[in-house]
Formats: C-alpha cells, structure tokens, sequence
C-alpha cells in the first residue's frame, strides 16, 4: 500500500470489515485442522492474504508508538521455568488491530483464541518452547474457563526478510529433523501445540513484525511442561531445509500423525475431567461449545483476573510469548464477525 494513501488503507479497512471477503478469501484454505493432520501437524501459507491486506496491516504495526509495545521478556532462569526470551508484543494497540485479529479467527471460527502483534528487534528471540500453556477466558455468562492452548497461529509481515535477517522460526519436530522457516512477508505457520519450536535472535536492523496467537480449547488438555523437559534431540547441527527422500518423509509425516492423535487422544479424556472444577460454565454451554457450531463466547479478562495470572506467571512461568491477557476476549471478535455476516 503506497504510504499515505488514503484510498488504499480505505480500502484495507474495508476488506478486513466485510465478513464475506474475508470468508471467500479464507475459504480456500480449506479446514485448519484437517490441513494440520493432513501435514504432520504443521502449515505453512505463502501469500496468505491479498497483498493490499498484508501491506495495511504492515503499515498499522509500524504505526504503533514505542510506548505502546510491551516488552515481553524473561531471562535465563531455569531454575524457575522461564524461558528466555525477548520481544516486544500489543494486544490492545491502534483502532483496527482487533479488526486484523479477526481474519485469523475465521481460520477456526467456533475456537476460542487470543492474537497479539509482535515487533523482534535486532536480537529479540525465543529459545526452544513447545507453546503448552493455560488461559483464564471469562465466558459471556460472567464464568471463568481456564482454557489450554491447542493450535499457534504466526502471521509474518516484514518485506524481503532474508536468511541474513535471522529470525527464523525453527521447528524442532520436524520429522527430518529442525527445519527453519523463514519468516517471510505475508505467510503463515500454524501448527497443533504442544510442538517444540524456537525463534532465532533476529541479527539484521529492520524489525521482524508479526501476528501470532493461539487457538484455545476448555479445560486442562495436556500438564504444563515443568522446565525439566527438554526439546527434542537435534539430530545434527545442521538445520534441514532440503526435503527428505519422499518415501522417508511420508514415514515421518506418518509418524508424527500417529504420535499427535495419540496424544491428543491421551491428554484430553482425563484433563477434560480434571478441568471441572476450574471451570464454572454450565455444561450446557461447554457442550455446545464443544459442538462447534455455536459462536464463541466471549471472554475478557478482568483487572483481577490479570493481575492472578500475571502472579501465576511469576510464580511459574511456563511459556514466553503471552502478554498478560488483556480486555479484549477471545469470543469477542469472532461473535462481532458473526454480527458482520448478518448485517
Ligand atoms: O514468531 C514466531 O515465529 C514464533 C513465536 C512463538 O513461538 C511464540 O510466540 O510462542
Ligand atoms: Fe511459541
């Protein structure tokens, strides 16, 4: 989008208000979760938006003032589970951004979910994660509902990123061992959690910018990761780019297919239970919920709520990227897209 070109961020606000673009653009994707099954569990999208989209909200994170950007941040402390790392990130940020947030959501409309922006400076980084972590989400019938993360959602933006720039998103299960992505300007990497990943230091000038987020399902799916277990081996220094011989990878994409359903099929049954009393939605909600189908409920986090969480957070911090929730719900956008499409 030319700079300052009142016609062209019109007509990005625009695309990114009328449910049916966005819709019939999303569309061809198909179905999020099949897509994940179908590919061993991580997707990856070039060209994920039409471009004039990618260009507005390019141009709606560099518009965001430094004091806006939160720092988040946490050092090398192991013995209390941090995990190192280091970005900035905003939830709330400029009129607009929750409206960008909402492209995301219609990858799995009836999903829970929390997007923020992020900004990696010359160094921001992440060390090797695997994303498991819990969210208070409060319910439109005032209930909180402690969620688990299950699928993470990167959206990148910055032009011409090259390997020189760093910042690689490295996949550390990959089935033939760590395979880096580079994130390059309007594509996307989605990819079911928990999955050991990490980002490398960026190391040129320009700023890495990004959408990430997470969808989430209630209750407790899997155990926190303690801080004692490691990612996966790294079979070699050398980090994967070229394919594997075909036969090879269809194992290993095979593999991860079986390990994945199992674990989904081990964590969810007795976590689900376990979320019980956590959880004070009626069970007529979470089962609608459960249903798909129903639009999300709406889940803004409350002043108290945060500060729980941000004290939890001191106390054992399992993930890096989260900013403290904020306001803004995980239901909201997707119900008011909902009232879009009716409109
Ligand atoms: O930005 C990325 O490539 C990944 C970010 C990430 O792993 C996270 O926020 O947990
Ligand atoms: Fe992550």
């Amino acid at each position: 989008m030319a700079k300052g070109s009142k016609h062209a961020r019109q007509r990005f606000r625009k695309w990114i208000n009328s449910y049916p673009d966005v819709s019939a653009w999303l569309e061809k994707y198909g179905d999020l979760e099949q897509q994940l099954d179908d590919n061993g569990g991580l997707l990856k999208i070039e060209n994920f938006l039409p471009t004039f989209v990618a260009e507005g909200i390019l141009e709606m994170l560099r518009g965001i003032d430094d004091k806006t950007w939160n720092l988040t941040a946490a050092g090398d402390d192991y013995v209390h589970n941090n995990i190192r790392h280091e970005f900035l990130s905003v939830k709330q940020g400029p009129p607009g951004l929750q409206d960008v947030f909402r492209i995301f959501t219609l990858l799995l409309p009836d999903s829970l979910f929390t997007f923020s922006a992020a900004k990696y400076c010359k160094a921001g980084h992440i060390v090797p994660h695997d994303d498991r972590a819990y969210t208070q989400v409060l319910m439109d019938d005032g209930s909180m509902q402690l969620c688990s993360r299950t699928i993470a959602c990167i959206y990148y933006l910055t032009h011409g990123w090259s390997e020189a720039d760093g910042g690689h998103l490295v996949d550390l299960e990959a089935p033939g061992g760590p395979q880096q992505h580079l994130p390059a300007f309007n594509s996307v990497v989605a990819f079911r959690i928990p999955r050991w990943h990490e980002v490398k230091p960026v190391t040129g000038d320009r700023p890495r910018y990004s959408i990430f987020g997470w969808f989430l399902e209630p209750g407790k799916l899997y155990e926190l990761n303690t801080g004692e277990e490691a990612p996966p081996q790294q079979h070699s220094e050398a980090v994967h780019g070229a394919a594997e011989p075909e036969q090879q990878q269809q194992h290993a994409a095979a593999a991860v297919k079986q390990k994945r359903k199992k674990q989904r099929e081990s964590v969810q049954k007795p976590q689900q239970q376990a979320a019980k009393p956590v959880s004070h939605a009626s069970a007529g909600v979470k089962k609608k919920r459960r249903q798909r189908g129903v639009p999300p409920l709406s889940n803004s986090t409350s002043e108290q709520q945060q500060q729980q969480q941000q004290q939890r957070g001191k106390q054992k911090r399992k993930q890096p990227s989260e900013p403290v929730p904020s306001g803004r719900s995980a239901g909201q956008a997707a119900v008011a897209m909902k009232r879009m499409a009716k409109a």
